[in-house]
């Protein structure tokens, strides 16, 4: 398990290890830590050009600290001062080692960029001089390095306003911040090294965590030597209508690659017929009124993909909802949800899957709002829905009350594109009906359509190229061996 924290739990824990150890300690180990990453990153240390980008703060400091040391190791190092203050001991270290201070024409020519301006103390819009500085440094031809978090990055939230640090590298000390993991923050960082300051220890429980391959195969349900179809969990769709078939196609797809023991799909009679074609797997039936009670025992529901949002629609959700199985909601299934949010009240589990449009719909926020601030919508609808809530989108995170907000570090752009939605539903709902926890379910869920996305559109080059929904679903017995 990967995890984060916001800057209030990060500056705790330094405080707390900080009475342990003599004054200075923790910016030496910062600085040292950052000063060999960056000379990892010139193609030799003498003679190269770094640029120090010097805001007012520790972050600053941990800068120019960094910069005296590859000054001593022949690098020419120049710092422009940008805060109204700066930090005497780390400017004083870089003079002392041949550093100097510069105007900001000299960013053009530097080879290496420290982007020192703001780290965990950063809050709101970056300001003069700071935004004009990140603008430049995103312009120059140099790398750039951002210390511990890229400016004008919310270090507890991913959250943008305005311009930040377009980084290449990140180093960041003593543990990983939110801020680094979700988007829109997560894409200045670039790769994020993590330098060890000894905070470990003081660390409370996280914020925010992110599964890995192993947590993963931990978790996922496998059948055993004693398993049959029925005691590995029998899934019930409700997908697809009468005009939309693909949707039903797609999530049973995904269910039935996921590994499910059974899938119990119930629709109207067209998407029934495609979804006979396409997976012979299934057991299907064709409903003929508001009701599930013909389909047969199940451990748990998917419901939305495709169904509608018209009367009928409505009254079948209601009736799915009613059961005491858990059941997860996507697509139209959370326009009903939007326009009747008591469906919501019932006794078993009920797991929403929105993008950020759907999750506009049901929280009554714009959906720009929303993408600027996932961490904070995300925990709102857990709140407000009393229900666990997965936000898909190029973050996707997952939320449950009283439980970190897990972070899903697998998946490809290339995802955006129609119906892989329906295929996690899909995944999801297999891992549910096999006795995961809401939680849990889709976030192995969500991390192994995203490695299966990988998979599908890596392809023979390693490079990258377009995927289908269905491709996912294909990937996914191969993806779920590797494991
Ligand atoms: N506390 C510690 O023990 C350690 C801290 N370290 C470093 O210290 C940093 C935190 O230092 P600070 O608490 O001094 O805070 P920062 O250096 O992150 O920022 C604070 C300064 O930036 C200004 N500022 C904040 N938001 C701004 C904005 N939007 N536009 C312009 N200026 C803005 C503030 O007025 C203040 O002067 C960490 O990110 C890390 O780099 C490391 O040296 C490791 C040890
Ligand atoms: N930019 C992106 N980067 C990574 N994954 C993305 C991106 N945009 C969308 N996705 C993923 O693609 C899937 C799209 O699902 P959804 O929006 O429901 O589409 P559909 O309704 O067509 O199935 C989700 O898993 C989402 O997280
Ligand atoms: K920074």
């Amino acid at each position: 398990m990967r995890t984060a924290y916001t800057s209030d739990q990060i500056r705790t824990a330094e405080r707390a290890l900080m009475a342990t150890v003599p004054e200075g300690t923790l910016m030496r180990r910062a600085a040292t830590g950052l000063s060999v990453v960056c000379a990892g990153l010139l193609p030799g240390v003498y003679g190269s050009r770094v640029v120090l980008l010097v805001g007012s703060g520790d972050n600053g400091g941990d800068a120019l600290y960094a910069g005296a040391r590859l000054a001593r190791r022949g690098a020419r190092v120049e710092a422009i001062l940008a805060g109204s203050r700066t930090h005497a001991g780390g400017l004083a270290a870089l003079l002392d080692a041949g550093g100097r201070t510069a105007g900001t024409d000299v960013i053009e020519r530097a080879d290496l960029i420290v982007d020192g301006l703001v780290g965990i103390g950063g809050a709101g819009e970056l300001r003069e001089p700071y935004r004009t500085l990140a603008l430049a440094a995103g312009a120059a031809p140099g790398l750039v390095v951002a210390v511990d978090v890229p400016s004008g990055v919310d270090a507890s939230t991913g959250r943008v306003d305005g311009e930040a640090v377009r980084a290449q590298l990140t180093v960041t000390f003593g543990a990983c911040k939110n801020g680094l993991l979700v988007d829109p923050g997560r894409s200045f960082c670039g790769p994020v090294e993590l330098v060890d300051i000894g905070l470990g220890p003081y660390l409370p429980d996280p914020d925010v965590a992110s599964l890995t391959d192993d947590d993963v195969a931990d978790l996922l349900p496998r059948p055993e030597a004693e398993s049959d179809k029925y005691r590995r969990g029998v899934l019930g769709i409700v997908a697809g209508s009468d005009r939309f078939t693909g949707a039903a196609v797609l999530a049973v797809g995904g269910a039935i690659r996921a590994g499910a023991g059974l899938v119990r799909f119930a629709s109207a009679e067209t998407a029934v017929r495609q979804v006979r074609n396409r997976w012979p797997e299934a057991i299907t039936t064709v409903l003929d009124g508001p009701s599930v009670a013909e389909v047969g025992r199940v451990q748990a529901w998917v419901l939305g993909p495709g169904m509608g949002t018209g009367e009928e629609a409505v009254a079948l959700a209601r009736a799915v909802l009613a059961t005491d199985v858990p059941v997860l909601v996507d697509a139209d299934g959370l326009t009903i949800l939007a326009n009747d949010r008591s469906l919501l009240r019932r006794s078993a589990p009920t797991v929403l899957t929105p993008h950020a449009g759907e999750l506009s719909r049901l929280l009554d926020v714009p959906r720009e709002r929303i993408e600027a601030a996932r961490m904070e919508h995300v925990r709102r609808a857990v709140a407000e829905l009393g229900a666990i809530v997965l936000l898909k989108g190029s973050t996707t995170l997952i939320a449950e009350q009283d439980r970190p907000v897990r972070v899903n570090t697998t998946g490809t752009p290339w995802l955006a594109t129609g119906g892989t939605g329906d295929v996690l539903s899909g995944i999801a709902g297999t891992l549910l009906s096999g006795g995961l926890s809401g939680y849990d379910a889709v976030s192995c869920a969500a991390h192994l359509h995203g490695l299966a996305a990988q998979a599908a559109s890596t392809g023979i080059s390693g490079g990258h190229g377009p995927i289908a929904a269905m491709d996912v679903a294909t990937m996914l017995p191969q993806v779920i061996r590797s494991l």
